[in-house]
């Protein structure tokens, strides 16, 4: 435990309040441009990806932030110890100590082959062995030398898994399409309405098509739900349990649960319990998007995060990318009172990018009890929420201009697209609309320019924009599968920032495991037909639901 419960209790937190009282009043972004030519310099960072040779640039200067304030946050990491926690964490330590487990997902992306060990026993030689299970069986499927049991070559690929072992597949596999097979047709399946399996499996035939059963624990419902309702729709044609093995893989750190599903252990792609669920797509849980877009890409991935761990285990504070954006996440959400974190990305093939990331920050960072077991004294997680640009712009883009909330926003722009169609005009199109959100945030519209333009004196107010909304802007070379896997690891660490600084453990999630349990009991009175002791409300729709939903 670091030497502090309440992370407001720490001088620099004192510090930074009183920092905000005067900083509050006095920061019109705009005319902090206008009065320090250097400010972009200042307050932007260049992220040099050694996997592929590509830059992110991260622009942090339309943030209210000065250098006193960076200096302050700095120091507030720094007293809340998150040298010591992001060590530990590289160091294989048991950091989730809820659960008694490490936390290493920086392991699985170790491409370098740094030493990495766990209770003094290395990784690195497991780590290597899926990753080389996954490149000889991604090859087969691929080549079509991995045949179903009619001797045809595979060309649908379901993934059957939720949460963390559907949001990080589906997204990166739909993040990186450019790089996918269009000869293999994906489904992800997550949901436990029924209209999700079976969706999917009208566009399949089981002859030629490959379940990738993906879960950690192989115990949640939905997953074995839909994967036994696959099974049992798969058996309908194949007719014989042998033909199993070549449509069905497990990706799972439970081998017993997966024999009994009726995988065969060599179908079983494994991985272990310091892999959390959310941070699990670049485990064996990622094997769909290494089956679409090839080893070799699911590889760069890997070694594009790996480029962005080094940075974050190496990088002095004020340099160090992710420790900027958490730093600036907490300074938001405590000192300015910001519920949200808005994450627009101006790229159509990473319209899933929000969702992950909601997994992420929410379930990493929705608690409020600290390392020491007390509740906090101040906010912690932000909601987080987004949608692809420009799209976004013309549906809640109004209360970010205009609301009365602070919103922090981040915008990602890859510069070149992987479709330049028209020479390039959409793409020009789309960046025009990424500077101008970020610049008309701040900006705003005077009331004097609005009567310039001669609206008539009533409509002033409601044409006046006043700005000084606070955006950073995150441009990306190309959206490679290097700069994508650079990308999420950025959010990772940011997410970690901000759970170290508000002394919480970022990697349980105790809060999902009530919904389950209540599920399961009032399950058993559905079968029975008839609602159990409830409050008036639940028993009525249980009631109601019984007498409607008969089949
Ligand atoms: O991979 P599993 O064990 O099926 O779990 C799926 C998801 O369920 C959760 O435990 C929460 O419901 C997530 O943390 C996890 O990603």
């Amino acid at each position: 435990m670091p030497g502090f419960s309440q992370a407001n209790e720490l001088k620099s937190w004192t510090e930074l309040a009183t920092h905000h009282k005067t900083l509050s009043k006095d920061i019109v972004l705009k005319e902090y441009f206008a009065k320090d030519p250097q400010r972009f310099e200042k307050f932007s960072r260049v992220f040099k990806n050694e996997a592929d040779g590509g830059e992110i640039l991260f622009d942090f200067s339309k943030n209210f932030l000065t250098e006193e304030t960076l200096d302050l946050l700095v120091k507030l990491a720094e007293e809340s110890g998150l040298e010591k926690l992001r060590n530990d964490m590289f160091a294989g330590e048991k950091i989730n100590f809820t659960e008694g487990r490490a936390v290493y997902h920086v392991a699985l992306r170790n491409t370098s082959n740094t030493k990495m060990e766990v209770d003094g026993k290395s990784v690195v030689d497991d780590v290597n062995a899926v990753l080389e299970h996954m490149k000889e069986f991604s090859e087969q499927v691929r080549s079509g030398e991995w045949k179903g049991y009619t001797g045809k070559k595979i060309n649908t690929i379901v993934n059957i898994g939720i949460g963390g072992s559907d949001l990080g597949p589906v997204m990166v596999s739909e993040a990186l399409k450019p790089y996918g097979d269009r000869n293999l047709k994906l489904h992800f399946v997550s949901n436990i309405d029924g209209t999700h399996i079976a969706e999917a499996l009208k566009d399949s035939d089981p002859e030629t098509t490959l379940f990738l059963v993906a879960s950690k624990t192989f115990t949640t419902a939905e997953t074995v739900t839909n994967a036994n309702t696959a099974k049992t729709w798969f058996l309908k044609t194949a007719k014989d349990d042998s033909a199993i093995a070549k449509h069905f893989v497990a990706l799972s750190t439970n081998e017993s649960e997966v024999t009994k599903f009726g995988i065969d252990k060599k179908n079983m792609f494994p991985f272990s319990d310091w892999v959390g669920g959310r941070y699990s797509v670049w485990s064996a849980i990622g094997l769909s998007v290494c089956l679409y877009i090839g080893y070799e890409n699911f590889y760069q991935f890997l070694a594009g995060a790996h480029a962005m761990d080094q940075h974050f285990l190496k990088t002095p504070l004020k340099e160090n990318i992710p420790v900027i954006g958490g730093l600036l996440s907490v300074w938001y959400s405590d000192f300015f009172g910001a519920q949200t974190h808005l994450v627009a990305p101006f790229d159509q093939y990473m319209h899933r990018f929000p969702a992950y990331l909601q997994q992420l920050s929410m379930e990493s960072n929705g608690k409020a009890i600290t390392r020491d077991g007390k509740y906090v004294n101040y906010t912690t997680g932000p909601i987080l929420f987004g949608e692809p640009a420009t799209n976004a712009q013309h549906s809640f883009f109004q209360l970010l201009h205009q609301g009365t909330k602070l919103i922090p926003t981040d915008f990602i722009l890859a510069a070149k697209s992987h479709n330049p169609v028209e020479g390039n005009k959409h793409q020009r199109m789309l960046a025009s609309n990424f500077f101008a959100q970020s610049e008309a945030l701040m900006l705003g519209k005077p009331d004097s320019e609005v009567k310039a333009e001669g609206a008539p004196e009533e409509l002033i107010p409601h044409k006046t924009f006043l700005g000084n909304r606070p955006t950073t802007s995150i441009l990306v070379d190309k959206m490679t599968p290097a700069a994508l896997g650079a990308l999420i690891a950025y959010y990772e660490h940011l997410t970690f920032t901000e759970g170290c600084v508000w002394n919480i453990n970022s990697f349980d999630q105790w809060g999902v495991e009530l919904g389950k349990k209540l599920a399961v009991k009032i399950l058993g009175e559905l079968d029975d037909g008839k609602a159990g002791e409830h409050d008036g409300s639940t028993s009525s729709l249980i009631e109601a639901f019984l007498a409607r939903g008969k089949l």
